[in-house]
């Protein structure tokens, strides 16, 4: 198929403006204004961009053979000019093209770094984390604390002792990757923002919106804290990016979640002191036996995907497709009251079913590289924080559920708690 502008068998789609196509139309919500446009044009359509071809999907059947049935035709990638000035020329996995170099880094990476065998093997580090954060979490002494924050603390001391062996260590550590979550997280949101000058090459020098000044900005911040923090050892942007905010956020999502259902979390303690015991702390080996948490986990990524437009692919046809995850994981027509947090839908048959329209690390060839971390450490960091400690809201606050767009899609506002030590046992806190 041709992709030229007149091209009669490419889907229906919105007309934009002379020049400059549906450019100005799109805000920064973009997964809203791609789920509203499905409304309209259904489950596939198309957008131009000045020259550029934009379908975007969100019917499971459609994803499927996207990611299934033609998958190869469907996996590459077309970084933006901030995509490519963020990772050094795609010199990573994420933005790599499909071809023989992204496929000797993400061989390397899933079966050795990332490997059953590895993991294992380094989780004497992960515990190791696990504990320098229950024993800072417990010396707060009954303060309120930013759950993103020490969520993202435990992320990043995790990836960074697999990779280098190395820790932030006391408060100067967790101050240091707190500023670095910020820089990461404007990065993130850059990275998502529409670029005039992706459309338009001759105004790349202009740079009108000063998206590659702010990400220039962004990047020098980001390699000075690195540098303090591994000592100039070669930075693994795609470990340290990919795998800390995604999953810091999916802690701060689930923790606002119940938060707000305290059912679910009085149910999950329960499980945790069954499965657990109360004299004992969470280790790895006891997550495949937390089913509860398991479904709470699943359903927390179901309404708040980190990708809620997965990473877009750039087919051997020229154009970019987006995979509205968000919306299918929101769709009446695949789930009960979609806008409501009910980890049970996923302990049913019915559910644990792998369909196409629940996808929160993408599929196919270019599903997400870091899955077996992902899980062990979410599982890990939310059974702990939930099994040690009570959480109860700062007087007069109350959790909400919205939602900040980039690429990784965070909350709006941060969650701040109180935890108190909930285990007998406080030399388990020590
Ligand atoms: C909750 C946590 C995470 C979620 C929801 C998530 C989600 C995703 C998604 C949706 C994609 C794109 C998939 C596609 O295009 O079909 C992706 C790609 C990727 N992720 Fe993750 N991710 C998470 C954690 C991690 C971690 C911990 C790491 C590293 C340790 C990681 C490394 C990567 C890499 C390298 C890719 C690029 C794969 C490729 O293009 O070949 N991710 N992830």
């Amino acid at each position: 198929m041709k992709v030229g502008k007149g091209n009669s068998q490419l889907p229906p789609g919105p007309r934009g403006l002379p020049l400059v196509g549906y450019l100005p139309f799109l805000g920064r919500n973009l997964h809203r204004i791609f789920m509203d446009l499905a409304i309209v044009y259904g489950p596939i359509y198309k957008l131009w961009i000045r020259s550029k071809l934009y379908i975007i999907i969100s019917s499971p059947t459609l994803v499927k053979e996207v990611v299934r049935d033609h998958d190869r035709k469907f996996a590459n990638r077309n970084p933006t000019i901030t995509a490519s000035a963020l990772t050094y020329g795609a010199s990573d996995i994420v933005f790599a093209s499909y071809g023989s170099k992204w496929q000797i880094r993400r061989k390397l990476f899933v079966h050795e770094v990332l490997s059953k065998a590895n993991l294992d093997a380094v989780y004497a580090f992960r515990r190791d984390k696990m504990r320098k954060i229950i024993r800072e979490i417990y010396n707060k002494d009954s303060k309120a604390i930013d759950i993103g924050d020490i969520a993202y603390v435990t992320m990043i001391n995790m990836v960074s002792s697999m990779l280098w062996g190395g820790t932030t260590q006391g408060d100067k550590g967790t101050s240091l990757a707190a500023e670095f979550r910020v820089e990461v997280s404007q990065a993130l949101q850059l990275l998502a923002r529409p670029n005039v000058s992706d459309f338009f090459p001759m105004l790349v020098r202009f740079d009108l919106q000063g998206v590659e000044r702010d990400l220039k900005n962004v990047l020098q911040s980001i390699e000075r804290i690195f540098d303090f923090v591994i000592d100039q050892r070669q930075p693994q942007l795609d470990m340290v990016i990919g795998g800390t905010n995604t999953t810091s956020s999916v802690v701060e999502w689930t923790m606002s979640e119940l938060m707000l259902h305290q059912d679910v979390i009085t149910k999950l303690q329960e499980e945790l002191a069954e499965v657990v015991g109360i004299n004992n702390t969470v280790e790895e080996f006891h997550i495949q036996k937390l089913q509860y948490l398991q479904a709470i986990v699943k359903e927390a990524l179901r309404l708040h995907p980190p990708a809620p437009l997965l990473i877009p692919r750039w087919t051997t046809q020229d154009c970019n497709v987006f995979l509205n995850v968000w919306a299918m994981h929101r769709d009446p027509k695949f789930w009960d009251n979609p806008s409501e947090f009910r980890p049970n839908r996923f302990l049913s048959e019915d559910t644990k079913l792998n369909y196409f329209h629940f996808l929160p690390f993408g599929s196919g060839k270019r599903i997400c590289a870091g899955l077996p971390l992902a899980e062990r450490m979410l599982m890990y960091v939310l059974a702990t924080f939930v099994h040690m400690f009570n959480w109860k809201l700062p007087d007069g606050t109350k959790p909400d559920t919205l939602e900040k767009f980039g690429i990784v899609l965070e909350k709006a506002t941060p969650l701040v708690a109180i935890p108190t030590a909930r285990l007998p046992n406080l030399e388990l806190y020590s």
